[in-house]
C-alpha cells in the first residue's frame, strides 16, 4: 500500500477522511472531520454517548451508505471488523464462522492457526453456543486475524465481557497487534482501556476531533504509573468527568 508522488513512495495512511459530513434528520453528527490514522497505528477513539463514534467508525466501514452525508475516504483494500456482540453464525461451528467467505488454498490451516493464536486450540469444531463470552470474542477475533486486515476497526469489542475476561482480552489484543501489525481503530469508553492499549488516544466531541494525544509508555503498560493516572485525567477532563 504505498503512493509515487514525484519519484518519491509514501506510505498511504490506513484511514484518511477530508471533510467527512454525517447526517441524521437536521443533525450534523460528523461535521466536517479529517482524520489520518497512519499504517500500523494503535488509534482509540473516546466520547461521551451520542458522540459519533459508531457513526464515525461505520462510515469508516462503508456500512452506512443509507446515511446522508458527504466528504472524502480512503481505507485499504483489507478492513477487518469487531464488534461487541461476536456475531458468529449459530448454525455454523466455530472454524466455519472463521474461515467464512475466505478464500484460496491452505484457508482452513489458516482459521485453524489463527484460533491457536487466541488460545482456542482445539475448540474448531465447537458450536458458538458452547463457548464462553469471551471465548466467542476470541472467536471472532480470529475471523478477523485470518483476513491478515490492514486495518482492524473494533467497535467495544470487551463491552459486554466481566473485568478479568476483559483484561485477559486486552492483553490478547495488544500481542496480537504487536505480531501482525495493522492500523487499529477502537472504539471504547474506557478511558484506562484506551491509555493501556493505544499508541494515540481521540476524543470525538460535537462532531469533531477534540483531543489528540499520543500516549508515550513504556510497555506493559501499568494503570499504577503515574504518566498512566496523568493520562487518564487529561482525557477524562476532556470527556468532562470530573476528577475529586
Ligand atoms: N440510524 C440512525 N438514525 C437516526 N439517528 C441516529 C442513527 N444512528 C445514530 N444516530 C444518532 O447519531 C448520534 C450519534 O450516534 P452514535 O451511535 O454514533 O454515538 P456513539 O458515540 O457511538 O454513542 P454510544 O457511546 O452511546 O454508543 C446519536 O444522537 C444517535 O441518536
Amino acid at each position: 500500500m504505498a503512493t509515487h508522488t514525484g519519484g518519491l513512495t509514501e506510505a498511504r495512511p490506513a484511514i484518511r477522511t477530508s471533510g467527512l459530513v454525517r447526517r441524521f434528520g437536521d443533525r450534523d453528527v460528523l461535521k466536517n472531520l479529517d482524520l489520518t490514522v497512519p499504517q500500523g497505528e494503535f488509534t482509540a477513539l473516546l466520547g461521551r454517548s451520542g458522540s459519533g463514534k459508531s457513526t464515525l467508525l461505520r462510515a469508516v466501514a462503508r456500512l452506512d451508505h443509507t446515511v446522508e452525508g458527504s466528504g472524502e475516504l480512503s481505507v485499504p483494500d483489507r478492513v477487518s471488523l469487531s464488534f461487541q456482540d461476536s456475531r458468529l453464525l449459530p448454525w455454523l461451528r466455530v472454524l466455519d464462522n472463521v474461515v467464512l467467505g475466505l478464500r484460496g488454498p491452505g484457508a482452513r490451516e489458516r482459521g485453524l492457526t489463527a484460533l491457536a493464536e487466541v488460545g482456542l486450540e482445539g475448540r474448531d469444531r465447537s458450536w458458538p453456543h458452547e463457548l464462553s463470552g469471551g471465548e466467542q470474542q476470541r472467536a471472532a477475533l480470529a475471523r478477523a486475524l485470518v483476513r491478515d486486515p490492514e486495518l482492524l476497526l473494533a467497535d467495544e469489542p470487551f463491552g459486554a465481557l466481566d473485568a478479568l475476561t476483559r483484561i485477559r482480552m486486552h492483553d490478547l489484543l495488544r500481542e496480537l497487534y504487536e505480531r501482525h501489525r495493522p492500523a487499529v481503530l477502537l472504539v471504547t469508553h474506557d478511558v484506562d482501556e484506551a491509555v493501556e492499549l493505544a499508541d494515540r488516544v481521540l476524543v470525538l466531541e460535537d462532531g469533531l476531533i477534540s483531543v489528540d494525544l499520543r500516549i508515550d509508555l513504556p510497555s506493559p503498560r501499568s494503570r499504577r504509573e503515574p504518566r498512566f493516572q496523568e493520562y487518564r485525567d487529561t482525557l477524562l477532563a476532556a470527556l468532562g468527568v470530573a476528577q475529586p
